[in-house]
């Protein structure tokens, strides 16, 4: 459905994505990881135009987003829904009207915008919160107050971009709870930016590992975790050891 081929991103002399090629799957669920400011955030940025990239090619069926007019694009980013690391939601609307405000905007009518809404609103566990402003919820709660934002739309293809990593270590939880839900219904195409390796290695059908900008290593998680081939793949290894031993010590001492 999604084919990258020699994205190129250059910021002044930083070069964040460095002729990138990446083919995805109708319905694939794929995991980009990689150290901090290998490109990830960058490319998936692109994918719908919140980044200008330098050069290269990006078809959506077979379709070119980097070609599109105004008007294609904007039918083209009702396709993709994105999440945000900052939620971005609007401090005076109250969580209905966050869900809604953008279907409305885009010519959908109150009641359907108000259906959908609620819709998505009950896929996240949100449909108890409807009346409350952001400031009025959590972090978790507002985080997945912006994940209905963007499945209302139904998009074919969703966008993740460290969906938690402004979240407070005890509210992450609930929000990889909606995601991995998502995930195993497989309602749209996920690629999702992150450094959270227990939900990599339990969701991703593909991880990709990016650094310095370019795509060092893909598979299955069994297979980039377990038989690296790359200097990324195996520190990621030694990270998942390390974190399984100290964690089995740690219970045994405690025990
Ligand atoms: N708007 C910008 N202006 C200047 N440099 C930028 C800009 N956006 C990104 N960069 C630089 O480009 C590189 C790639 O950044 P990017 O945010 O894509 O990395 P990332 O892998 O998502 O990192 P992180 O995991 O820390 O979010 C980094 O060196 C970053 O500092």
């Amino acid at each position: 459905m999604l084919e990258i081929q020699n994205l190129y991103k250059q910021f002044g002399s930083i070069i964040a994505v460095n002729d990138l090629n990446l083919s995805i799957r109708v319905g694939e669920i794929v995991v980009l990881m990689g150290p901090s400011g290998c490109g990830k955030s960058t490319t998936i940025r692109t994918i719908n135009r919140l980044i200008e990239p330098d050069r290269g090619t990006i078809l959506l069926d077979t379709a070119n987003v980097l070609t599109m007019g105004p008007d294609e694009l904007s039918k083209v980013r009702k396709r993709i829904g994105f999440v945000f690391q900052h939620f971005n939601l609007i401090g005076r609307l109250n969580t209905l009207e966050n869900v809604m405000l953008g279907l409305v905007m885009g010519g959908v009518s109150r009641d359907i915008a108000r259906e959908r809404a609620l819709e998505a609103l009950t896929k996240v566990g949100m449909e108890q919160y409807l009346t409350q402003t952001p400031a009025q919820l959590s972090g978790g709660q507002q985080q997945r107050v912006g994940i209905a934002r963007a499945l209302a739309y139904e998009p074919e293809l969703m966008l993740w971009d460290e969906p938690t990593a402004s979240l407070d270590p005890i509210l992450v939880r609930e929000v990889l709870v909606v995601m991995e839900e998502l995930a195993r219904y497989r309602a749209s195409t996920m690629i999702v930016v992150t450094h959270e390796l227990p939900f990599a290695l339990r969701v991703a059908d593909r991880i990709v590992l990016m650094d310095k900008g370019r795509i060092v290593e893909e598979g299955k998680p069994s297979e980039v975790f377990v038989q690296p081939a790359s200097e990324i793949g195996r520190k990621y290894k030694e990270l998942i050891e390390y974190q399984m031993n100290t964690s089995a010590q740690s219970l045994a001492r405690s025990t």
